[in-house]
Order: C-alpha cells, then sequence, then structure tokens
C-alpha cells in the first residue's frame, strides 16, 4: 500500500544532506543556555521560542549580507571545545531526528578561535561531538553517518590554512572544503591558491556561487577554481531561457553544468530570504529539476531559515506536487554527489535509500 505524502510521514523517508551549516543549526534553547555559560549578554530574547522566531525574521531580510548578520550571535556562543561538542552532537541528534541517514555539515573552523582554541582543536572538538551525536543514534536503534565540511570565509585571507587543515583530517571524516560569506565583492578565485593545492591533493571541494551574484560566479568557481559542486547556483537559470511555446534553451555555462552532472546544492527556504528567488512557486528548482539538472534539496541554516529536510521536502510537495520517487530522486543524486567514496555512496543508496522509499512506495 502506498503511504501518503505529508508532513507526519516525510521524516520517515530516508534524507540526504549535503549543505547544512553547523553554526546555522543551533537549537534555540542551547542558543540561550550557552550563552548564559559563557556571559554572552546581546541575545535578542531569553525565551526559545521568541529567540527562534527572531533568528527567522531577522534573516528574512532580501540580502546575503543582513541574513549572515544573524550569525553573531550563534557564532559568539561558540567559542570553547564544551559548547563546539554540545553544538556537533545535538546537531546530529536532530538531523537523525528529521529521517537524514547521510549528512555533510559545514562551518568555518578561524570563527571559533575568539576564546583562544587553535584550529586543530576545534576541528577535534566537532569531530567528537559528531561521533558522540553517532552513538546516541545508534544506541536509538537508528543510523546516520556525517562527514564534515571545512568552510574558508571568503572576505577573510585564510583559505590556504583552512584547505591544510581539511586534507590534514580527511582520514577523519573531513570529506572536503567549501569557501562561504559575502559572494559580491569576493569571487571565489580570490581563494585559487587553496583551490589548486586541494586538487594537488585529490581533495573535494564546494562552493557557494550563484546565490547573492550571476553567471561570473558560477563560471569562476567551475572553470578557474574546478569546484566539484555548487552551492545554491540558483542563478544559472539566467543561462536558460523559456519561450512562449515552453522550448527551452540551454546557453553554454547551462549545458556545461548539466551536461557534466554538476551537482546543484539548492536550499529554497534559505534562498528566499536573501532574495535570490521571489517565492517557492518561482524557484528554479522546479525547471532545473524537470530539466534533469543534479538537484538537491538543502537546508542551509535550519535555525535562520527555520527548516529542516523534511519541511523543505513538504513545501516541494504543496508547490511542485513531488511524491516519493521524486524524492528519492533528489535523495539519490545528493548521495551520487556526496564526498564519500564511490563503494560508501552506493552501499547507502542501495542498503538504505532504495529499500526505505520501497516500503513507502509499497
Ligand atoms: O547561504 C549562505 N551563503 C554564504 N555564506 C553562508 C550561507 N549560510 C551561512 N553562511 C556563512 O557560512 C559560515 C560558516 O558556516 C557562517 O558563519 C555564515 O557566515
Ligand atoms: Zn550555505
Amino acid at each position: 500500500m502506498v503511504t501518503p505524502v505529508s508532513t507526519e510521514t516525510i521524516p520517515l523517508a530516508p534524507k540526504v544532506l549535503l549543505h547544512d551549516h553547523l553554526d546555522g543549526g543551533l537549537r534555540p534553547e542551547t542558543v540561550i543556555e550557552l550563552a548564559r555559560e559563557v556571559g554572552y549578554r546581546k541575545l535578542p530574547h531569553e525565551d526559545p521560542r521568541a529567540l527562534g522566531r527572531w533568528f527567522a525574521e531577522a534573516a528574512d531580510s532580501g540580502s546575503l549580507e543582513r541574513y549572515l548578520e544573524t550569525f553573531s550571535h550563534t557564532v559568539a556562543v561558540m567559542q570553547t571545545r564544551d559548547a563546539l561538542v554540545r553544538v556537533a552532537t545535538e546537531c546530529v541528534e536532530d538531523l537523525a531526528d528529521d529521517g537524514v541517514v547521510y549528512a555533510e555539515v559545514r562551518y568555518a573552523p578561524e570563527l571559533f578561535q575568539e576564546g583562544g582554541l587553535t584550529l586543530d582543536e576545534i576541528v577535534q572538538a566537532v569531530q567528537d561531538g559528531f561521533r558522540e551525536g553517532e552513538r546516541r543514534v545508534a544506541a536509538s536503534g537508528r543510523w546516520i553517518r556525517i562527514g564534515t565540511l571545512l568552510a574558508a570565509m571568503r572576505q577573510n585571507a585564510r583559505s590556504a590554512e583552512i584547505a591544510e587543515l581539511a586534507v590534514r583530517y580527511r582520514d577523519a571524516e573531513v570529506v572536503g572544503f567549501d569557501i562561504a560569506g559575502p559572494e559580491a565583492g569576493f569571487p571565489p578565485t580570490r581563494n585559487l591558491d587553496a583551490f589548486e593545492y586541494l586538487r594537488q591533493q585529490n581533495a573535494h571541494f564546494t562552493i557557494h556561487a550563484g546565490e547573492a551574484f550571476g553567471l561570473p560566479s558560477i563560471w569562476e568557481a567551475l572553470q578557474h577554481c574546478g569546484t566539484e559542486r555548487l552551492g545554491h547556483g540558483v542563478r544559472i537559470v539566467d543561462d536558460i531561457k523559456v519561450d512562449g511555446d515552453g522550448s527551452v534553451h540551454l546557453g553554454r555555462l547551462a549545458s556545461y553544468v548539466r551536461d557534466r552532472r554538476i551537482p546543484l546544492e539548492m536550499c529554497p527556504s534559505s534562498n528566499l530570504q536573501t532574495g535570490a528567488a521571489p517565492s517557492i512557486a518561482e524557484h528554479p528548482i522546479g525547471l532545473l529539476a524537470r530539466l534533469r539538472f543534479r538537484v538537491t534539496v538543502n537546508t542551509d541554516n535550519r535555525l535562520m531559515s527555520h527548516c529542516s529536510m523534511s519541511s523543505e521536502f513538504a513545501t516541494l510537495h504543496e508547490t511542485f506536487g513531488y511524491g516519493w520517487a521524486d524524492m528519492q530522486w533528489f535523495t539519490v543524486n545528493a548521495m551520487k554527489s556526496s564526498f564519500l567514496g564511490f563503494d560508501e555512496r552506493l552501499d547507502v543508496i542501495n542498503n538504505i535509500i532504495k529499500p526505505g522509499y520501497a516500503t513507502l512506495i509499497g
């Protein structure tokens, strides 16, 4: 029997998440408790519900720069080893509760040094938290695996150092590298040495591109930097023309992205808040999925964007009518595009994702 698609059943489906920021996914109550512990007094609210609402509203600003300002509060309470372990552990528990089976969670270690932690101490703390979270989930009879992406901030000049850090921890579940932060004015080519180094080390990376800036950012990320995936990539639609009669014309860059199966880490709710898309109905994900680009669905920042993988899927179900087969397609796309080894990806697809959807489809 087919299980109906609803907000109650979507959490049961196995999901894969490639684009989730650790400092964008804290529980509001954890932000409040950690702020008390470290004496941080600038939180706009002391009540978890009010604080959660504040983050979502403040981030709903129409600009990426203003969206990013809200991170000052989460980053402020993540400056100790204990805080990092706790936030990472809870992140894994929350993702597992949402039915996520594999996630690549990213953060910028350089942001957590205000309390004197070294980059290595920061990475070790977060990895310890992720492993603790995986153990707790396993103890509850479920399964989840977390791969870490280390990000460098575009506006800082530390990408070479962070790329080396990512390679140093590649055998401890750090599976790749990213650059994040304001896109306009900070083209990815500012970090060419980091990308060159990563390629020479046969290491994986993705780049936030085509979110707050258009095609040149995507083109540089792909053709100068050699990115394997695109964080967001929504503006690739600027290279696609749809005629009145419905016929579609792809420009050379859009063709390249589709032909080479470049994964797009799309984050619909986040894109509405930063102004990268006007509404879910008009979000490029509809067209790009129809054209069979390698589209994946992601949360970006569960706190600021007030979402989960299940809520993103539910919204897409309501707007575009996507059912279990479509959700399985997004999920397999994501797993194929992950930075795990080929055999590990196949294992998750064949032994977890496909059987999970088969149960729902009946
Ligand atoms: O959508 C986004 N685009 C660009 N940068 C982002 C986005 N979401 C979060 N961050 C930035 O990434 C840092 C590391 O996790 C966060 O502190 C935030 O500044
Ligand atoms: Zn992001």
